[in-house]
């Protein structure tokens, strides 16, 4: 089997006496938009913190595009191409939304600091036409010069993912787009992250199950720290142990 892009192996967390995390193997294939899914408190979040470098397991290891990256901290990961969205970006309310994506753009080590008194006029160029094609890519092009505290809650969630977008990730961990959203903007979300997927491996956390039965080519269970069942929509739908433990209330 071709190694995976995102491999964790036998992850384990403890909280006190709750098992947070218990011996997770989880692989996302390059290329895919896999799902974690699991009722509330099931260890999502936590996944994800262990994912991105937030959080140091008791055991177990993450490999990220073929490296051991357990070690590594969340800036090393996100420099390794691993972005998350809202984690990773701060959106200055004060600023256009160009100025924000300028900003990731900028942080990025390989796009040099322009935090010098003399700053070269091409380099700034690229900079601001490199945001531009994020901010096209997630619908704001029109927006860019709005500041970003002017944007609806939609908008500036695409505004994250633009700034994700700027340290040109590999993986996209995604933890509750839909959150916060009304009907409308969530189904611009879902038609938003089809459209990035053509050009990133998503790792999507969702409590919208039409949107994660929508976007997912697969779907991962999670119930009290364990990881119950890997599989297509269509698999995890009709798994008799993700029925019971949680999909049963929701189809
Ligand atoms: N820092 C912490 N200290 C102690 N317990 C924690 C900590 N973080 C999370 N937990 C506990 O770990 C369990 C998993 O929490 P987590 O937030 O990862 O679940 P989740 O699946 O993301 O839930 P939700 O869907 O509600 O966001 C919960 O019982 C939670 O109370």
């Amino acid at each position: 089997m071709a190694d995976a892009l995102l491999d964790v192996r036998q992850l384990s967390r403890r909280f006190a006496a709750l098992d947070a995390l218990k011996e997770v193997d989880f692989r996302v294939e390059a290329g895919e938009i896999h799902a974690l899914i699991g009722p509330n408190g099931a260890g999502k979040t936590t996944f994800i913190h262990h994912v991105s470098g937030a959080l140091q397991p008791d055991s177990g290891s993450v490999h990220f595009a073929g490296r051991d990256v357990t070690k590594l901290a969340m800036h090393q990961r996100v420099a390794a191409g691993m972005a998350r969205s809202y984690q990773i970006t701060n959106v200055f309310l004060g600023l256009s939304a160009l100025d924000n994506v300028a900003l990731a753009v900028q942080g990025r080590s390989d796009a040099g600091s322009s935090f010098r008194f003399w700053r070269p006029v091409r380099r700034e160029k690229a900079l601001f036409d490199e945001a531009r094609t994020y901010l096209e890519q997630v619908g704001l092009h029109a927006k860019s010069g709005a500041l970003a505290g002017t944007l609806s809650h939609g908008e500036q969630r695409a505004l994250e993912l633009a700034m994700a977008l700027a340290t040109r990730p590999q993986l996209l961990l995604l933890d509750e787009p839909m959150a916060g959203t009304g009907p409308e903007e969530s189904a611009r979300m879902v038609d938003l992250i089809e459209h990035l997927a053509r050009h990133v491996t998503i790792l999507l956390v969702e409590h919208d199950m039409n949107a994660v039965f929508r976007l997912a080519d697969r779907i991962s269970v999670l119930v009290n720290g364990q990881l119950i069942c890997t599989g297509t929509p269509d698999e995890v739908k009709n798994d008799a142990s993700v029925r019971r433990a949680y999909l049963g209330d929701h189809l």
